[in-house]
């Protein structure tokens, strides 16, 4: 009897601490969840920004990339912001007027100004490279060349940014930085980067290689299957925790403008009749005179001058594009290879391997020619095509496409076919795997080439080992803490319900 009436004096008691507690429970859980999503909540992101100007052969670009402040080292954060094509030549061609090299770049800095704000003006860094149009200059006049570094080395210190150098790249950074760009871009250190446990394979798996034809050099890049025979052809990079051995090369005088050059003078004959040549690069009807001196003047054709009487030459059109890879097959050199296997004139090269991204020169020449859709132009289309277009008159040429520059319009005949040669003859791409490579100019907003991982670099984005960053995306963490408090609640209720009642019921009873 006394412990009936105990329990009787208890039970309201009881009753009521069971709510209380739930209730100090359920505030309790959504304290602690709103704590938590708000502490974690991501703070309205921070820009950087940082300005590259790359100073090739036949123009500048100067590009801006921006990215979060506080997610620097991830990989696919680095975007770019703007690009501004500098107006005029490329600096090497200021060599006799070296203070306008630096004027030309005044428009678009004066941009990158307007569209990076103020406050970031001080912490933004601005790079110069310059490619083979300044290593040619230096070759040829290297007086000339440091004046015109020194130029536009005054010019971008003008600026409130910081300044961080203006020199010129080795052919090897820009083959690298070309590479890099495009397998950043792609996210393919990323993919490469995922853990899978602790016997994670640290060698690398899929990249894409890179291929890039400027005006006066070219790069190839890529990860080949064998070992790479040549230290000089050979770069190591640890990249998010992963190993890389990379070959590349750059021909310096292999861009376009010059391996046109370079094709003219290996066939002028010093019997030319007239001071013509015939020449199957361009369309019948289209004519065109070149001064010798002109020609010579670059150190890439300087070893072909012949001695001749007269001071230019006419270039006639006859528009026979089989002829033409002929004339241009000339200027590659097959013979004295040291190694196991050679791409041309004596250096290394392992064979073609993976995927490739061709950009600069192949895309504007091979987006022109309609020959990008790779997937259903074979190589035997490709130069199938090329008859058809080189066999074009230059008139009818002309006035299909009346709002295309004449310089250009008039080279993609010589361009297209050049460009079958390097990869089929000069780099042994085939048939069979000539639908490997994609002529790609933008990967996402970002265009490829070298500058964007050449500031990746200099500014320290690119960690050796992967970044450790939280398991969770924002997201999943606050669906996680939701569902798993949602849970525990729900958990309690059923608790309650079923060991809860008994009580009360048990305390009907003895009532
Ligand atoms: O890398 P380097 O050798 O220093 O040269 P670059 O950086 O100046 O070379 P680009 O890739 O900008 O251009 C390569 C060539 O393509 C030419 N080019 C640019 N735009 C073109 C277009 O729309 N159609 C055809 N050719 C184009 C340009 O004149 C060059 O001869
Ligand atoms: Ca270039």
């Amino acid at each position: 009897m006394d412990t009936k009436r105990d329990m009787q004096q208890k039970n309201p008691w009881h009753r009521k601490l069971i709510v209380i507690l739930t209730i100090l429970f359920i505030v309790g859980i959504i304290v602690i969840v709103s704590t938590a999503i708000i502490q974690n909540k991501p703070l309205p992101q921070k820009m950087k920004y940082g300005i590259v100007l790359d100073a090739g052969s036949s123009h500048t670009s100067l590009y801006i990339y921006k990215w979060p402040a506080e997610k620097e080292n991830d990989t696919g954060v680095v975007q770019q912001h703007h690009a501004c094509n500098v107006k005029g030549p490329g600096i090497s061609s200021y060599s006799a007027k070296t203070d306008n090299a630096g004027k030309s770049l005044s428009e678009c800095m004066d941009l990158a100004k307007t569209s990076i704000p103020d406050v970031r003006h001080s912490e933004t860094p601005v790079y110069l490279g310059a490619t083979a149009g300044m290593r040619l200059l230096r070759e040829q006049d290297d007086m000339a060349s440091e004046n015109v570094l020194t130029s536009v080395a005054n010019t971008l210190r003008s600026y409130p940014f910081k300044y961080e150098g203006a020199r010129i790249i080795t052919g090897q950074e820009e083959g690298a930085y070309g590479w890099i760009t495009v397998n950043y871009l792609q996210g393919n250190f990323q993919k490469n980067s995922r853990f899978f446990g602790p016997f994670q394979d640290t060698q690398a798996s899929v990249t894409l290689g890179a291929l890039d034809l400027g005006g006066a050099s070219t790069q190839i890049t890529f990860v080949p299957q064998e070992e790479i025979e040549s230290e000089e052809n050979s770069l190591h990079f640890r990249l998010y925790g992963k190993d890389y051995n990379v070959y590349t090369h750059s021909f310096l005088c292999y861009g376009k403008d010059q391996a046109l050059n370079l094709t003219v003078a290996i066939n002028l004959k010093i019997d030319e009749p007239d001071n013509v040549q015939e020449n199957p690069c361009f369309h019948v009807g289209y004519s065109k005179t070149i001064s010798l001196k002109n020609l010579y003047k670059s150190p890439c054709t300087a070893k072909q001058k012949k001695n001749l009487r007269m001071d230019s030459v006419v270039l006639n059109g006859t528009g026979n594009a089989s002829k033409c890879r002929e004339n241009v097959l000339k200027i590659f050199n097959f013979s004295d290879c040291t190694s196991s296997s050679c791409s041309f004139n004596g250096i290394y090269q392992p064979h073609i391997y993976g995927s490739f991204g061709a950009f600069s020169a192949y895309y504007f020449v091979m987006q022109f020619l309609n020959l990008t859709t790779h997937h259903e132009t074979s190589l035997a289309k490709v130069k199938e095509k090329m008859e058809y277009f080189c066999s074009t008159p230059w008139a009818s040429v002309k006035q299909r496409f009346p709002t295309v520059k004449e310089k250009y319009l008039s080279e993609y005949c010589f361009s297209g076919n050049y460009i079958i040669t390097l990869l089929e003859n000069g780099y042994s791409f085939t048939e069979d795997n000539w639908n490997t490579i994609t002529f790609i100019k933008k990967i996402g907003n970002s265009d490829a080439g070298w500058t964007l991982g050449y500031m990746l670099n200099l500014t320290n984005m690119i960690p050796a080992e992967a970044p450790s960053s939280p398991p969770l995306p924002y997201g999943g963490y606050v669906a996680i803490m939701v569902i798993f408090s949602l849970l525990l609640l729900a958990l309690c209720t059923i608790g309650y319900i079923f060991f809860g009642k008994p009580a009360c019921n048990s305390q009907k009873h003895i009532i």
